[in-house]
């Protein structure tokens, strides 16, 4: 039992972080060693299971990622840009896998990991479902497939809380769909119309974002043509589906060199 690697979860009061805490403590392919918040939040010093309102697990929650990373095997890390930076780098100094779920980190941040990637294992993706993963490969196939008489609209919706827009799964589709097309992404990508905008570009591919209530996650990539349309599409309705993905890449990292990988690497696709 003890062999098994140790996880670490950061954000553990968070929606993912809560999820990956459930998926660590059932899986009997690894353990919880640790659960980290941000310092001030009142979870800091209390037994995990009883502040997430059950059982006593015997973990406290704490503050200080150093001790912690360095118990651990892999560090599973879903909070918000700068704090993932941050842990990146205490990741790569305790040599630990650090399983990277965070979105909205501009291009900037995420150059800033490459020295941390020398180190040790990340593996980052805006989206960690097998689902949307497999979506990104169809949306890469139809968009080689298709000429520019498609317009390519990325349409996505989540919950209330979300911060971030597009959502890293809409820009992981983008991306797909550009790559398929043979064009870089920022040259024609349309984030937020208002306005006189002006006739839609040949070309471009298009981003909206609903947000409301509790919509765990749901992404479209229209194909949209005179006289028809194709509509590719994922709906969440667990994050369990996130948090199994992010597990799996933990234990994907363990035997593998420092660098930088995603869910494509880690599910073979
Ligand atoms: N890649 C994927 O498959 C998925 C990614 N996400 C992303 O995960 C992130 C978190 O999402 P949610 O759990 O919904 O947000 P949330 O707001 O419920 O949780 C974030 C947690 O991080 C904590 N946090 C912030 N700064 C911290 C710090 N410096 N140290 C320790 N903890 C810190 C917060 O206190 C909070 O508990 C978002 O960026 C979201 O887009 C969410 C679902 C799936
Ligand atoms: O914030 C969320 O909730 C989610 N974020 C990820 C994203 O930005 O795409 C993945 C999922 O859609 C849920």
């Amino acid at each position: 039992m003890t062999d098994l690697p140790g996880i670490v979860i950061t954000g553990a009061s968070g929606r993912m972080g809560q999820m990956l805490i459930r998926t660590v403590l059932d899986s009997d392919k690894a353990r919880l060693v640790g659960a980290i918040e941000r310092e001030g939040h009142d979870w800091i010093g209390r037994d995990l299971g009883e502040a997430m309102g059950g059982a006593a697990l015997g973990v406290i929650v704490e503050s200080d990622p150093l001790e912690a990373f360095a118990r651990a095997h892999a560090v599973i890390d879903f909070t918000a840009p700068e704090a993932t930076l941050d842990f990146a780098a205490i990741a790569a100094q305790a040599r630990v896998v650090h399983v990277i779920g965070t979105t909205g980190m501009d291009e900037a941040q995420i150059a800033r990991l490459e020295p941390a990637s020398r180190h040790a294992v990340i593996v980052r993706a805006g989206n960690m479902s097998l689902g949307v993963n497999l979506l990104v490969q169809l949306t890469k196939k139809v968009a080689q497939a298709l000429d520019e008489d498609f317009d390519i609209e990325v349409i996505e919706a989540h919950h209330r809380h979300k911060v971030d827009a597009p959502s890293g799964t809409a820009l992981m589709l983008g991306e797909a769909a550009a790559e398929g097309r043979g064009v870089a992404l920022a040259d024609v990508a349309d984030r937020g119309r208002d306005g006189i905008t002006g006739a839609r570009e040949s070309g471009h591919i298009g981003f909206s974002a609903i947000r409301g209530g509790d919509i765990v996650g749901e992404h479209d990539v229209l194909f949209a043509a005179p006289g028809e349309r194709i509509i590719l599409r994922h709906v969440a309705t667990d994050r369990a589906i996130f948090a199994r993905g992010a597990l799996r890449a933990a234990l994907w990292g363990q035997d593998k060199k420092p660098g930088q990988y995603d869910m494509m690497d880690v599910l073979g696709l």
